[in-house]
């Protein structure tokens, strides 16, 4: 099979001493206000060379507003913005086009011209930079090589899949080797099936490029297959950041809470409609586990220092990058009056979250 990386040209980010370089993105106390409408409130945020930003928040929170800011789209009311070291805050249309040339973007409708063909769509960066021919058309087939597009060079955009439309927005946004790519809801369109392939596509481009990349939506699943580091936005401030991992193992904030909660799993309804919160011969119980507590042999630890034997009713361990995080949902048979706390005990010591459900008396 063909390696679908080729050389590609170097990028940006490859030919820098990356400890020696600023941030590739920087904000700083940025706002921004419609009709005293506040869409971003004291923004501050910086962007590493090389890392895959997720920014989240519901519709309305700021994101579209955030992303333009970092291509100097939008104009701020206070604050300042950064990229590549240079202070881009209120440069002039002028200023900005060399700026916007070193930062792709894609969207959620794509933005393809439908009259052109694949091949002049990728190109058309170039073309309006004024590259030679020869030049643009080696690098529309690098890029088509990338995007796994070689046999659509001549299609029209209106013979592709979503999914195709996509891979043409990236290679496109790609085409004058930006330092930066900024994607907006970029997978919101798609299918699940296509949304992977095309977020498996975003991280081989970052991973063997180098590529930085500064993404929103609205759907954690996407943070999760992708990003390295989460911004959760709220009413145009930032309610919690840190990395994935920290941030789907432990959220601090009512925001991320409710996002996450989709991808949670839930007591199945016919389970939780047994539940007696009275009592019962079982305790049912909901365990967190994340890292190294959802390594070990929980339930057989339990089974072995408490002498009783727990049921695994529901859930299971999921990984955020390499590291495991699961939610359990298990009955632990609680005969005595004792048992209960001697239960909690043991399990509050090793998990990361811990709730009393209720209690079933016969098997669920
Ligand atoms: N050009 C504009 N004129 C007036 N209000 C605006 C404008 N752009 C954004 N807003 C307002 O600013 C707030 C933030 O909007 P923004 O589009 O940035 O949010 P969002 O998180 O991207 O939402 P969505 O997910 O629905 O696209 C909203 O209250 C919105 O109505």
């Amino acid at each position: 099979m063909n390696n679908p990386f080729p050389t590609i040209g170097a990028h940006a980010p490859l030919q820098r001493d990356l400890a020696a370089t600023p941030p590739v993105v920087r904000l700083r106390h940025v706002r921004r206000s419609f009709d005293g409408v506040v869409a971003l409130d004291d923004i501050s945020l910086s962007v590493q060379p090389g890392e895959i930003l997720g920014i989240i928040g519901r519709s309305g929170a700021g994101k579209s507003t955030l992303i333009r800011t970092i291509n100097g789209l939008e104009r701020i009311d206070a604050g300042q913005v950064e990229f590549d070291g240079q202070d881009i805050t209120g440069l002039h249309e002028t200023a900005l086009q060399p700026v916007r040339r070193r930062i792709g973007m894609i969207f959620q409708h794509f933005n393809l011209l439908s009259a052109k063909t694949v091949a002049e769509n990728i190109g058309l960066p170039l073309k309006i930079a004024g590259e030679a021919r020869a030049a643009r058309n080696a690098r529309v087939a690098e890029l088509l090589e990338l995007t796994g597009l070689r046999d659509k060079a001549n299609a029209y955009p209106s013979q592709l899949s979503g999914g195709q439309k996509q891979r043409v927005g990236i290679a496109r946004a790609l085409a004058a080797k930006p330092l930066l790519l900024l994607s907006d809801e970029a997978t919101s369109a798609l299918d699940p099936e296509t949304t992977h392939s095309i977020l498996e596509l975003l991280r081989e481009i970052n991973r063997r490029l180098g590529l930085t990349i500064v993404l929103i939506t609205h759907e954690m699943e996407v943070i999760r297959a992708i990003a390295d580091r989460v911004v959760v936005l709220d009413h145009g401030r930032i309610v919690e950041e840190g990395s994935v991992f920290d941030v789907f193992a432990t959220p601090r904030s009512e925001t991320t809470k409710s996002l996450l909660r989709s991808l949670r799993p839930s007591l199945p309804a016919h389970i939780a409609e047994h539940l007696d919160v009275a009592g019962g011969a079982e305790i049912v119980l909901r365990i967190d586990v994340s890292g190294d507590a959802a390594r070990r042999p929980l339930l057989a630890e339990a089974a072995t220092e408490l002498g009783l034997l727990p049921r695994l009713l529901h859930g299971g361990i999921d990984h955020v990058g390499d590291q495991p995080i699961g939610t359990l949902f298990v009955a632990v048979p609680a005969p005595g009056p004792g048992d209960r706390a001697r239960i909690l005990r043991h399990f509050n010591d090793k998990v990361s979250g811990l709730e009393v459900l209720g209690y079933v008396t016969d098997p669920v």
